[in-house]
């Protein structure tokens, strides 16, 4: 196969890709090519599928008319073993896909019924793409038999009271709280695998915690004055109507908002905090920024004495060797949310700050992918026993 105006000359791929038989023999997973005889017994990203290998997965979608839900409907598109067979709207009830995202137009799927009217006696597994605060009853309510991932932040916080300090109301399901794992899925692979009831992270907290939580593990950051600066697209806030995010609201311009108090920070910390094994505390602030999707944090942190930049980067990079979504940047190569758009992979990079002893650490995700359907979808393969990036390898759309 030759591709025009395309040239593998000074490129090392490990294995040559232009080799028809190297499809049947082999297999891309965690960044290299492995024989396919190893599929069982390789880390990370690749597992064997247990259970399911032929049987379809039946999925269902709470909130499908909202901007996570259609991107939960997109990736499924391109999985194998997952079929969507019931999908939920609240206002939008009644309606198909394609009128509600006409970019769905061509996906043959039920149409869209309200959550009281969904038949879950064939479901196995839910994406739960609801508001926080409505979720938790609607959860208590579906049958124990399904796996669910929930996008909301409604099972992130362990602590009861800390939701209720920072969601302004109480917590209706707390006995469902106790059975929750944080799905940061490079994080926490094998209690995400045995869970029933998976809480996915919040799009900031993704793209901090990822850098942050290996660095912390390793001693090589200080565990106080953390400063983060992130900013978001506008997808970030929904689908619904709001007058704060008009065009005219958000063109032309960029803002701060829930300075000081913004929800995600005791979700941060907790990730933080579970690492250090001690109280971590963050200076976050976020941003809006005029673009449809993609975040970016910038992460402002002090080194533990003797540890240099190259430690850092070092270490984040052995860290996520094999992990597919994690890219750690060559030195000096500056994340671009625009490298990461409408895909899975989080891209890193670490650079001295001019002031000794600190360090300036900037990720990018897709807010509605890594940072919300992508790494659903990643958790749910973990639940069911599939390989890990199922559905999930499409490359980022540039430009
Ligand atoms: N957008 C993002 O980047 C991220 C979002 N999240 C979280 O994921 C969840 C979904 O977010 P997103 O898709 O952006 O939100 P949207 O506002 O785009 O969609 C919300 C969905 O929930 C439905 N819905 C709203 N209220 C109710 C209700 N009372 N009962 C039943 N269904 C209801 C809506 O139906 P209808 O359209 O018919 O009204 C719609 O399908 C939220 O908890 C959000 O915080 C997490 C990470 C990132
Ligand atoms: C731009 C914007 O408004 N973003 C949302 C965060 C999106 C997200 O991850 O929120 P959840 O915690 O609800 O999952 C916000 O700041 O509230």
């Amino acid at each position: 196969m030759a591709i025009a105006g395309f040239s593998t000359a000074g490129l090392n791929l490990g294995c040559s890709w232009m080799d028809t038989n190297v499809a049947k023999t082999k297999i891309w997973h965690g960044k290299k090519y492995y024989p396919k005889a190893m599929v069982a017994s390789l880390p990370h990203t690749v597992h064997a599928p247990k259970d399911k290998t032929n049987k379809d997965v039946q999925i269902a979608v709470l909130g499908a008319s909202g901007y996570t839900g259609s991107e939960i409907i997109r990736l499924l598109a391109n999985h194998p073993n997952f079929r969507i067979t019931v999908m939920t709207a609240d206002r939008k009830a009644g309606q198909s896909i394609g009128s509600v995202f006409p970019h769905l137009i061509t996906q043959d799927l039920p149409d869209m019924v309200a959550i009281k009217d969904a038949n879950f006696g064939d479901v196995d597994a839910v994406f739960c793409c609801l508001p926080h605060g409505t979720t938790q009853d609607i959860i208590k309510s579906l049958p124990r038999s399904l796996r669910i991932v929930d996008l909301s932040a409604d099972f992130r916080l362990r602590d009861i009271s800390e939701y209720e300090e920072w969601y302004g109301q109480p917590h209706r399901a707390p006995e469902l709280q106790k059975e929750a794992v944080y799905g940061l899925t490079e994080l926490a692979r094998e209690d995400i695998r045995n869970a029933r009831l998976v809480a996915n992270p919040g799009c900031y907290p993704t793209s901090i915690q990822l850098p942050l939580i290996p660095l912390i593990k390793a001693n090589l950051i200080a565990c106080s004055n953390i400063f983060i600066d992130s900013k978001s697209g506008v997808s970030g806030a929904g689908r619904s109507p709001k007058e704060a995010n008009l065009y005219t609201e958000v063109a032309e311009g960029i803002h701060a908002y829930g300075i000081t108090k913004h929800r995600h920070v005791p979700e941060i910390e907790q990730g933080l905090s579970d690492v250090a094994h001690s109280k971590v505390t963050v200076s976050f602030t976020p941003h809006l920024m005029p673009m449809s999707r993609g975040m970016l944090s910038t992460i402002y942190v002090e080194m533990v004495q003797g540890v240099k930049i190259e430690d850092l980067h070092d270490h984040l990079k052995k860290y996520y060797e094999s992990d597919e979504f994690v890219c750690v940047l060559k030195k000096g190569d500056t994340p671009h949310t625009r490298f990461v758009r409408g895909s899975n992979y989080c891209h890193v990079n670490v650079f001295p700050d001019r002031n000794p002893g600190r360090a300036i650490i900037i990720s990018v995700i897709d807010n509605l992918v890594k940072g919300a359907s992508g790494q659903a979808l990643q958790n749910l393969n973990l639940m069911m026993g599939y390989p890990e990036d199922t559905g999930l390898l499409a490359q980022p759309l540039f430009p």
